[in-house]
């Protein structure tokens, strides 16, 4: 049987205004955001925030990682009511350790409303930035993907780099939270914490575009998105790149391979699939972007929407394909770990419903650092000084959001 989550997660029409009875409204949830607070997510369905740790997952060696989740459930479900929700994040590499956890008080509102937060101010006083690796290196690295592509079967293969920023003083990471999901609110804006030996705490911080998988009893829903363009400042220019990006024939090859893996990854589970044969153009701040939206009709019994993420989990979008080649080249060629960045955050009861975004335009963050990470797909049309100037603008959102810049 399919089980809705109402009780915790109404939908609203109007997210900002007042609140409704006890429920608080989801710029206060924003606002609230702080150093007692352990999860922050705000989708275009919810917003949630998370304060302390009731319960960790922990993983047993070779215990799949659904097995493990169960054993979080029973753990950090209390006698009284209170559904227990589980947030976090799971990293790029399937087997490394998730950082997932049942907190001990989860507050849910509506969305934030676009528009709907105030200007804000920079997180950070001035910073030093160096690039790992730098332009030039980045740009040999994808001529050298391109020439592994001519040798082998490898058709795409998503490479990143890491931009090193180093601040006068602390980053205020609250106020980071507040820039991107202000520059943002029509994506996934997180902020997860991460255990750390210091005792410091260290957030993945971000605001994605791109959603893995939803679910909600028998619906399901996948937005992936490859295939992207810089926006420009000048409105005409804008709109000639967006138009540009819709029909070049290297980002709709890019984005077909996303769509087919996803569509083929869910088709068995699914007693019908939409899978339209168009992408459209979607626009972050920074800039534009081919995405699909898939939806579909779960099979009951239906894997929850965490067994669902986890089978689509690396998609094409981040790794490549065919995706153990891709792997390689990606272990071969990017010469840092991705940690968290290119995996997924979200949350998931324990009736299995469930949203994951995919885990990028973010940044790691601690005391006065924060790493910030973008990455490109490289397919055999690409040309490499693009693909830099795509991870450039990439980074612009979490500089932006540092700087109190780009509004
Ligand atoms: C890897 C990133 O983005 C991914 C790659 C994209 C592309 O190559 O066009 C677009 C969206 C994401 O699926 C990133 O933003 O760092």
């Amino acid at each position: 049987m399919f089980t809705e989550t109402r009780q915790l997660f109404p939908t609203f029409a109007d997210t900002n205004g007042p609140a409704d009875g006890e429920r608080p409204t989801a710029i206060a949830l924003l606002q609230r955001y702080d150093a007692g607070s352990s999860f922050f997510l705000g989708t275009p369905e919810r917003t949630l925030l998370g304060s302390g740790v009731r319960a960790r997952l922990t993983r047993h060696p070779d215990e799949p990682m659904a097995a493990a989740l169960r054993r979080l459930f029973a753990d950090g479900t209390q006698n009284d009511d209170t559904p227990a929700i589980a947030v976090g994040a799971l990293p790029f590499a399937p087997e490394a350790h998730p950082v997932l956890f049942i907190p001990h008080r989860l507050d849910a509102a509506a969305p934030l409303a676009r528009h709907a937060i105030t200007r804000t101010k920079a997180a950070v006083r001035s910073s030093e930035t160096q690039e790992r690796p730098t332009e030039a290196l980045y740009a040999r690295r994808v001529q050298q993907a391109l020439d592994l592509m001519r040798q082998s079967t490898l058709k795409k293969v998503v490479l990143s780099r890491m931009l090193e920023v180093v601040g006068e003083g602390e980053i205020d990471q609250a106020m980071v939270l507040r820039n991107l999901a202000s520059r943002n609110s029509a994506g996934y804006t997180f902020a997860v914490d991460l255990p750390t030996a210091s005792g410091r705490v260290r957030r993945l911080i971000g605001a994605s575009p791109e959603l893995l998988l939803q679910r909600m009893g028998e619906h399901v829903l996948a937005n992936p998105i490859a295939g992207t363009a810089p926006r420009s400042n000048d409105p005409g220019e804008d709109l000639a790149r967006s138009r540009k990006l819709l029909h070049s024939a290297k980002d709709r090859h890019e984005h077909e391979l996303v769509v087919k893996a996803v569509a083929e990854t869910l088709r068995p589970y699914c007693r019908n699939l939409e899978v339209p044969p168009v992408p459209e153009l979607i626009a972050t701040a920074r800039v534009w972007h081919l995405s699909t939206r898939i939806r579909g009709k779960l099979i009951d019994p239906a894997p929850s929407s965490f067994d669902l993420a986890l089978a689509l989990h690396p998609t094409p979008a981040v790794c490549g394909e065919p995706r153990d080649l891709a792997r390689r080249a990606i272990e071969q060629l990017e010469g840092f770990d991705r940690g968290l960045f290119t995996g997924l955050v979200g949350w998931c009861d324990a009736n299995g419903n469930g949203e994951w975004a995919v885990t990028i335009r973010c940044a790691e963050i601690e005391a006065n650092r924060a790493n910030l990470y973008a990455g490109a797909g490289i397919v055999s049309e690409s040309e490499p000084w693009r693909e830099v100037a795509e991870t450039a603008a990439k980074f612009r959102t979490l500089l932006d959001a540092l700087q109190g810049s780009g509004v």
